[in-house]
């Protein structure tokens, strides 16, 4: 609970003594605000712990996210209900999780796109997404179905690694024309995952997605890509290695999924290898944290204030505190690197890591969507004599993103129920004053 805090008397007078002038400027209809837009798999998140053998017993390979068919979807829950091994259910999908996570923590619009069914029961999947997501998330641009939305069995083992068993709903139903062009045009960043393009028979998602990225590209609105799982990546590394370079501005992977596409296991090299493809780079590490890697013109880069780290590419960290740009913007780009671990080490007890990458890449969505706010409003400001990408420098975004996962490892559901604390408790009150 936050606490009601500590009131002074000097803050109550009457309403006559406020200045009109001084309110009329501080009333926030006279800002311009931004939103980002990302397209989803709408999906409820069905989680349950389950041994090897119950994966055995329904053909699921484990770590892997997988499609199933109805049958294996109906034993499936069956099963599930039949043994209570259901812990919760909650909505789910990799882009609405960050989409939600976003909305909570720059407490500020998103809007997500995707297939939502047009008749709702109370209690009903659709319903229950509809119920945990942030009234921040802009549901209005969802395209009506006939029928019911997907479906993702979370199913977690004794070691924490999880298996995803999709039952695909009409979720892959989004058409290309529910694409709203001007949305994506006029929106800060467009958020895809790579499961958008894993879709079969006539189902329309990945021609959405694809329509949808392609109004990005030539409004130069970023296009941010998260990888999702490293099975569909190492089904074709090659391919994604082109779609990214051709289509995406900033990627956003975990270490595994970072080898996959790159081919080296090294997070750190990874990250500079996809550096080749795109603007920006996240690849988090689990227990060892996350590496960032980004660019920045030569005259505006700045040193860090930390010891330089050894690694692969020797004192990788030195331009740490500089913004990023894009390499486009960059007379003479340089590479940049940052590496930061977990908050506080980690919490002492994690109740789940489901989501904590995708908070991570929350945390740095809105540090580059407080930059474009932050330009909209003051754009004579100093700060944007550099035409920056990011509004903080990639030391402290890495520090951000892995404060806001912290958050997802202590609580059940990959999404935040509520924004960080402002002044952090375990920080002596000295480091505020
Ligand atoms: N075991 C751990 N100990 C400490 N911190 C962790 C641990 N696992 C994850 N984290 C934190 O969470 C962040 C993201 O974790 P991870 O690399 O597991 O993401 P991910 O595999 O992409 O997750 P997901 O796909 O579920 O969103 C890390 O950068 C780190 O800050
Ligand atoms: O195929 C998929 N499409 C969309 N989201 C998925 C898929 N498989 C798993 N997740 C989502 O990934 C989140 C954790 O990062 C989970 O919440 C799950 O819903």
């Amino acid at each position: 609970m936050k606490f009601p805090g500590r009131r002074r008397h000097k803050h109550y007078f009457p309403v006559e003594d406020k200045d009109p002038l001084i309110s009329q400027f501080h009333s926030s209809d006279r800002l311009t605000h931004n939103y980002i837009c990302g397209i989803d798999q709408i999906v409820v998140d069905i989680e349950a712990k389950v041994d090897q053998a119950f994966l055995d017993e329904f053909q699921l390979k484990r770590g892997m996210s997988q499609v199933i068919d109805s049958t294996i979807t109906n034993a499936l829950y069956d099963r599930l209900k039949r043994d209570k091994l259901v812990e919760y259910e909650f909505a789910g999908g990799t882009i609405g999780n960050t989409l939600h996570n976003y909305s909570v923590l720059a407490d500020d619009r998103s809007v997500l796109l995707g297939v939502m069914s047009e008749n709702i029961n109370i209690g009903s999947y659709a319903y229950r997404f509809l119920c945990n997501t942030s009234s921040r998330v802009d549901l209005n641009y969802l395209q009506p179905v006939d029928g019911p939305i997907g479906r993702c069995f979370t199913l977690i083992d004794d070691t924490g690694e999880r298996t995803f068993a999709i039952s695909a709903g009409l979720m892959n139903y989004l058409r290309p024309e529910s694409i709203d062009k001007a949305l994506v045009q006029n929106s800060s960043a467009l958020l895809i995952s790579a499961y958008l393009m894993r879709t079969q028979g006539d189902e329309t998602m990945t021609e959405a997605t694809m329509q949808a990225v392609q109004y990005a590209n030539e409004a130069g609105v970023p296009v941010v890509l998260t990888l999702g799982t490293k099975f569909l990546i190492e089904q074709d590394p090659t391919w994604w290695a082109e779609f990214v370079e051709k289509y995406v501005d900033i990627l956003a992977m975990n270490e595994e999924e970072g080898e996959a596409i790159t081919g080296f296991s090294d997070p750190l090299l990874a990250a500079d290898k996809a550096l080749d493809w795109v603007d920006l780079v996240i690849c988090t590490a689990g227990a060892r944290g996350m590496f960032m890697a980004g660019y920045v013109e030569e005259s505006f880069k700045r040193e860090t204030e930390h010891p330089l780290l050894p690694g692969a590419i020797s004192e990788f960290n030195r331009y740490e505190y500089s913004r990023a740009m894009r390499k486009s913007e960059c007379e003479n780009p340089i590479r940049m690197y940052t590496h930061s671990a977990p908050y506080m080490g980690g919490p002492d007890a994690i109740k789940n890591t489901n989501g904590a990458g995708d908070c991570a890449l929350a945390a740095v969505l809105h540090d580059l969507s407080a930059n474009v706010y932050h330009k909209l409003n003051v754009p004579n400001s100093a700060k944007h004599e550099q035409n920056a990408f990011t509004y903080s420098s990639l030391a402290q975004i890495s520090k951000y993103a892995n404060r806001a996962s912290y958050e997802v490892l202590v609580q059940h559901s990959p999404r935040l129920s509520r924004g960080l604390p402002e002044r952090e408790d375990s920080l002596e009150q000295a480091y505020w004053d």
